[in-house]
């Protein structure tokens, strides 16, 4: 019978910052289960340092430079979002019978009646914060028990952040504590149904835990040597516990594929309340390998062998996976990840030999910052970032402005997988012939890539903000229900 699959996606969660990944005080029992049960990938990758263009890619297998979504990412009243002819994961299953469900973080577009949210994108069943929970004002929220209150002020001037129920805003503010209990009973009821029913199922669960600003309700805050942070993340983690265990008892578990990844690398800017990159040079909001290469986990008892891949892999490479496990047409559209069943099933070798490297916002005057060959990174362009900041590393913050390499700075991740030694290309031959190898890979990419209409510079609309009472004023601050 066709098998099922939960894929579950952390938000701003570094390569360093499970205890699986060498973490020395995150607590994550489940996922460390995970990854033992399972393959743990240590070369794995998004495709943007942000949100919105990362979870693009994820659901439809194509870079955020084709689907429109870039610069930067969505806000509430973002007039534009995930285009509908678009084919999402959700909507290759449906054809054969699935029943589909996402819960948490969207960020792909709300729009005008809601036009761009799960709902519309082939989900039968939606329950979330529809773009980041820091969009909203969050100083007066509560983020930990008893009243402990959020960190930081969040976005200042736009509604605060609504919990909505499919199409229909359920409760605004949101409240922290109840949130993961919520999203957990709302998975763990989707998968019993399904599995009653017999019907294949996608759940695909979207966490807003790391982002900032971090929260946990009871059983979870206080729990971690890691404080904050931690107890966000052990939250999660407990979450996906109740996952498990409710496909133990429904005894699905040897016919459903869990995958586990994040969006983009921490937030380095929240010192120690942030995530953590590992060894990997800076984090989110740039194109160095803290920023983009996450941590990976698949697991499927009886179908894949425990173990660790050095094999490189994408959230492009997720679609087509599900795609041909299900047995489902692919989209006839210009997709960018490769099937990747080989390596889960049979530890092969991986069929993705490049990974681009976007910026946050790609620019077709400058294409592609870096582009990964084999072992090889090639970085033509580097930028900090805001959300890196605060490192020792000056490459890091905001400050570090645009640079151009020309020839590209190159690295052996196997060898310096914290980018600190540029290769010496000068008098190498063999160097030289691997600089001309990547310019024809890059050259061929480019040729490739048409960029989709922006949907971020549609701009936004404040009355597109989602408000639980429409016809209340002063906007923002009456929308409360
Ligand atoms: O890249 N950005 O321009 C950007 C802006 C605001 C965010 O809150 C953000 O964070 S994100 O939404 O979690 O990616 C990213
Ligand atoms: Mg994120």
């Amino acid at each position: 019978s066709p098998p099922n699959f939960v894929l579950l996606f952390a938000d701003d969660l570094g390569f360093g910052d499970l205890s699986c990944y060498g973490h020395p005080s995150s607590l994550t029992p489940n996922l460390d289960r995970l990854a033992a049960g399972g393959l743990r990938f240590t070369d794995f990758y998004c495709t943007s340092p942000v949100c919105s263009p990362s979870r693009a890619s994820l659901l439809t297998g194509r870079y955020q430079t084709r689907s429109g979504i870039y610069p930067g990412v969505l806000y509430p009243g973002s007039r534009g979002g995930l285009p509908l002819n678009e084919t999402t994961i959700a909507e290759v299953l449906k054809p054969m019978g699935y029943a589909t469900a996402a819960i948490g973080k969207w960020h792909l577009g709300v729009g005008a009646n809601g036009m761009f949210l799960p709902t519309r994108q082939g989900f039968d069943h939606y329950l979330g914060i529809p773009y980041s929970h820091d969009m909203g004002p969050c100083w007066n929220l509560t983020c930990f028990p008893p009243d402990v209150k959020c960190f930081g002020l969040c976005d200042v001037g736009t509604v605060t952040v609504p919990l909505m129920h499919n199409e229909v805003i359920k409760q605004q503010p949101v409240n922290f504590l109840d949130l993961e209990r919520a999203y957990s009973d709302f998975a763990t009821n989707f998968i019993t149904t399904s599995a009653k029913k017999k019907q294949p199922f996608f759940l695909y669960y979207p966490s807003h835990h790391t982002h900032y600003p971090q929260y946990a309700g009871q059983g979870a805050a206080g729990r971690t040597l890691r404080g904050p942070f931690g107890d966000a993340l052990f939250e999660f983690d407990n979450t996906i516990g109740n996952l498990l265990t409710t496909l133990e008892k429904t005894g699905v578990t040897n016919n459903t594929l869990v995958f586990f990844t994040s969006d983009n690398g921490p937030e380095l800017m929240r010192l120690s309340r942030g995530g953590n990159a590992g060894p990997l040079k800076c984090g989110k909001g740039t194109t160095y390998e803290g920023g983009m290469r996450e941590p990976a986990i698949a697991f499927w008892p009886g179908t894949i062998r425990p173990g660790v891949t050095h094999e490189m892999a994408s959230t492009l490479d997720i679609l087509p996976t599900i795609a041909s496990l299900a047995g489902a047409k692919l989209p006839q559209v210009m997709l960018d990840g490769v099937d990747m069943t080989e390596i889960l099933v049979n530890q092969e070798k991986s069929k993705r030999e490049t990974m681009v490297f976007y910026p946050t916002d790609p620019a077709e005057k400058y294409g592609l910052f870096a582009l990964r060959l084999g072992k090889y990174k090639a970085h033509f362009y580097t930028q900090g970032a805001t959300h890196s900041g605060t490192t020792p590393d000056q490459d890091c913050p905001v400050f570090a402005v645009l640079k151009a390499h020309d020839p590209p700075l190159i690295f052996d991740l196997e060898a310096d997988p914290s980018e600190h030694y540029p290769l010496p290309l000068t008098g190498k031959p063999d160097l030289q012939a691997l600089l001309e190898r990547i310019k024809k890979v890059k050259e061929q990419f480019e040729a490739s890539m048409v960029f989709g209409e922006s949907q971020i510079s549609k701009g936004t609309d404040p009355d597109l903000e989602p408000c639980c009472n429409p016809q209340c004023s002063p906007k923002p601050g009456c929308c409360k229900c």
